[in-house]
């Protein structure tokens, strides 16, 4: 057994290490992948600039457009576009909903087009930027893949380093989606801004700002630890697919975003970067030697990335959408 890890373990990986002393980089990856599924990144090559741009068309989006205008632009059958206030349960076992609302970005296409969706008029005056910023999320998102691709030492007839690009190739189910955590009149401790889950696809970028509120549950605890906000580095977690290519040697672990004492007051926004693959990638465990190989029943059924989205997606959001 691991030592049980607690919140001060959340490693910070230098990804720029991978180019200059690929080991330790690899090194540290894998042991936050397996320990604890959840780990900063800095010199991480998204510009300071960008994000703080990105906070701020989300801020004014919600701020200033009419409810109206949000709700002419709700989430489509693909669960891209507004999700007003209370209609997703994270934590499927809850019925209040989250005290959230948020917008849906889905895949654009070379000429910084939607495709998966029409975009309100503000977005789509803005969408060569924004679709830029969804690009420059997924870069990193494959620099990481080839970083836990070298860590699972995948033999070269395999895919090597590129096994998991490959399946990201397709962006289909990958999206991006703004949050605004209204704040409250008063604290009341029955309430949660986002009911406790793990993601869904293969890994997540965090992008938070001023205010927490994101506590993790470290796996085998059943005890919630704040995440702190680290100035310029981004927060990584690996999500459910991963977990299954793995066999749980990656962990993709419970976590939620809590009101407290301090935070109930104040807006918070947050900005998260779902990576998924594409929706018919089959889920059957990675060849590597650190990953367990059993018989399967050949029957078997594998289960799809795009099958497991949209089960849970249609659990955290009812019949609603
Ligand atoms: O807003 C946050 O900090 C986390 C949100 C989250 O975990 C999610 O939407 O999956
Ligand atoms: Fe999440």
């Amino acid at each position: 057994m691991s030592k049980p890890v607690v919140y001060e373990d959340i490693p910070i990986i230098d990804i720029s290490q991978f180019k200059t002393d690929q080991q330790t980089c690899v090194q540290q990856t894998k042991d936050a992948c397996e320990n604890l599924g959840f780990f900063y990144v800095k010199n991480h090559g998204i510009s300071q600039e960008k994000i703080a741009e990105i906070f701020d068309i989300s801020k004014l989006y919600f701020e200033q457009q009419p409810q109206e205008a949000k709700l002419k632009y709700s989430m489509n059958e693909r669960y891209h576009g507004y999700a007003a206030m209370c209609t997703e349960n994270l934590d499927t076992k809850r019925t209040n909903g989250d005290v959230k609302e948020s917008f849906t970005f889905g895949e654009f296409n070379d000429n910084n087009e939607a495709i998966t969706q029409v975009l309100p008029p503000f977005f789509e005056e803005r969408a060569e930027f924004i679709a830029s910023f969804y690009k420059d999320c997924h870069d990193l998102c494959l620099k990481i893949f080839q970083i836990l691709a070298t860590a699972l030492e995948i033999p070269q007839s395999e895919g090597g380093m590129h096994w998991l690009e490959e399946r990201h190739r397709s962006n289909a189910n990958t999206c991006m989606r703004f949050h605004h955590y209204p704040s409250m009149d008063k604290f009341d401790s029955d309430e949660i801004r986002a009911g406790s889950h793990t993601d869904y696809g293969s890994i997540t970028i965090l992008f938070q700002k001023d205010i927490g509120g994101l506590e993790i549950q470290p796996p085998g605890t059943d005890k919630w630890f704040p995440v702190p906000i680290i100035p310029n580095h981004l927060l990584i977690n690996i999500a459910d697919c991963l977990s299954f290519w793995t066999k749980g040697l990656f962990k993709s672990i419970m976590h939620r975003v809590s009101f407290d004492n301090e935070n109930f007051g104040l807006n918070r926004y947050s900005i998260a970067y779902f990576c998924i693959a594409g929706p018919d990638v089959k889920l059957d465990p990675i060849p590597s030697k650190f990953i367990p190989t059993s018989e399967n029943n050949k029957d078997e059924k594998v289960l799809t990335a795009g099958e497991h989205l949209m089960r849970r997606a249609r659990a955290a959001y009812g019949s609603g959408y």
